[in-house]
């Protein structure tokens, strides 16, 4: 057995060659399983073997106080942080790429680092990425390279690389037709409740300790608060819902209602959420807005329509249809009246759709 030591030299006394160095002892053994990365770290470029010939491309960024609030770590466990960042940033593209119906095969990593982050800091952010690539639907996923720069904020970007599951087949936002179920897999709501926790402990005078709950609600709010720090998006539902006859497909991220809006629009149709099956969603997360001083009684709600980042993945399906192991029914498709716009609605509902990269 080899024990690593902590390296706590800082990014700047390490310097860039001795960077690379340390974050290939993290990926190396990771990316030794990937027949399908024919060259990676090392060189100018990575090759990928890729035998569709058809490669699926996305790319994701976390900034910081936009996506993440480096005090939701304040007296957790140093590599916690790091570790749950990296996750959450391959997760994102991840979940993208299985949104396709594409299997992840390689990731690109850009790092912005202040001078001041350490060694560790960066090996542990590495170990979060492998974490997120050795997760059923991912366990193909190298880590091809990137790029490392010095700057005064961190920054985190990565670039997904995916084969169709099945060549010349992709699940898109443009195909949901007249008659089609909606069907979700994955939690509704779990990362904005998350959000609401570790945005209520940052405000209080005591930080994290309003999250040591003891009792029922504790395994529930401990689910979302990893739902928003490290999603684990269901990345093996994409391939699934195709082989089901999914007719269309996106992952979650910008909130239920603003999102299926994006789907209904791009393929033309109208789709009506079922408000009955979302309210039984947003009652399991009573509890935890119940938890949440001062949030209002409908906050549950506000998670379920609107709240983003839970990564699960929306598809379209003719009916009927059997649904896939994991999705259950949200909503239907129908087409628009005259004169009437595409989009998504939820009867009676007058929250807010979503996020908005560009508003917040
Ligand atoms: N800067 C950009 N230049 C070119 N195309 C872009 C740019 N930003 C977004 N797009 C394209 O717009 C589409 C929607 O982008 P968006 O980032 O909303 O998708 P997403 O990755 O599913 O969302 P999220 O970032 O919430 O995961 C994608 O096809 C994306 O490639
Ligand atoms: C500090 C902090 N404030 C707000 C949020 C919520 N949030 C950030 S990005 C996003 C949607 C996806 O974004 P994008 O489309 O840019 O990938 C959401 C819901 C957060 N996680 N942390
Ligand atoms: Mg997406």
């Amino acid at each position: 057995m080899t024990f690593m030591t902590v390296d706590s030299r800082t990014v700047s006394q390490a310097g860039e060659d001795a960077m690379v160095a340390a974050i290939c002892q993290i990926i190396d053994p990771h990316n030794a399983e990937h027949a399908g990365l024919l060259l990676g770290p090392g060189d100018d470029a990575a090759v990928l073997s890729c035998t569709s010939g058809q490669p699926v491309l996305t790319t994701d960024t976390l900034s910081a106080d936009q996506d993440y609030r480096r005090t939701w770590w304040e007296g957790r466990p140093m590599e916690e942080w790091p570790r749950d960042l990296g996750t959450k940033a391959a997760a994102q593209n991840l979940s993208d790429l299985n949104a396709m119906g594409a299997t992840p095969i390689a990731l690109l990593v850009s790092l912005t680092l202040p001078p001041e982050f350490t060694v560790q800091w960066v090996q542990d952010f590495y170990a979060g990425v492998v974490r997120a690539c050795s997760q059923p639907g991912a366990m193909g996923c190298a880590v091809a390279g990137g790029d490392l720069g010095s700057g005064a904020d961190m920054s985190v970007t990565i670039t997904a690389v995916g084969e169709p599951h099945q060549p010349g087949r992709l699940l898109r936002r443009s195909g949901a037709r007249p008659g089609d179920i909606l069907g979700v897999c994955g939690r509704l709501g779990y990362a904005a409740a998350g959000l609401a926790l570790l945005e209520q402990a940052v405000a209080s005078a005591d930080r994290g300790a309003g999250l040591e709950v003891q009792g029922a609600a504790a395994g529930l709010l401990a689910e979302c608060l990893e739902a928003q720090k490290r999603p684990q998006p269901p990345l093996t539902a994409g391939a699934a819902a195709l082989r089901a006859g999914a007719t269309a497909g996106m992952d979650l991220s910008d909130g239920l209602l603003r999102d299926a809006g994006r789907l209904a629009r791009a393929s033309e149709v109208k789709i009506t959420l079922d408000e009955a099956a979302l309210n039984a969603e947003a009652r399991s997360l009573e509890p935890v807005a119940q938890h949440c001083e001062g949030a209002p009684y409908s906050a549950a709600s506000d998670w379920v329509v609107s709240g983003g980042e839970d990564f699960g993945l929306l598809a379209t399906f003719p009916s009927p249809a059997e649904l896939p192991e994991g999705f259950r029914i949200i909503g239907h498709v129908a087409e628009t009246a005259p004169g009437e716009s595409a989009g998504a609605v939820l009867p009676g509902w007058t929250g807010a759709p979503g996020w908005d990269s560009m508003r917040g």
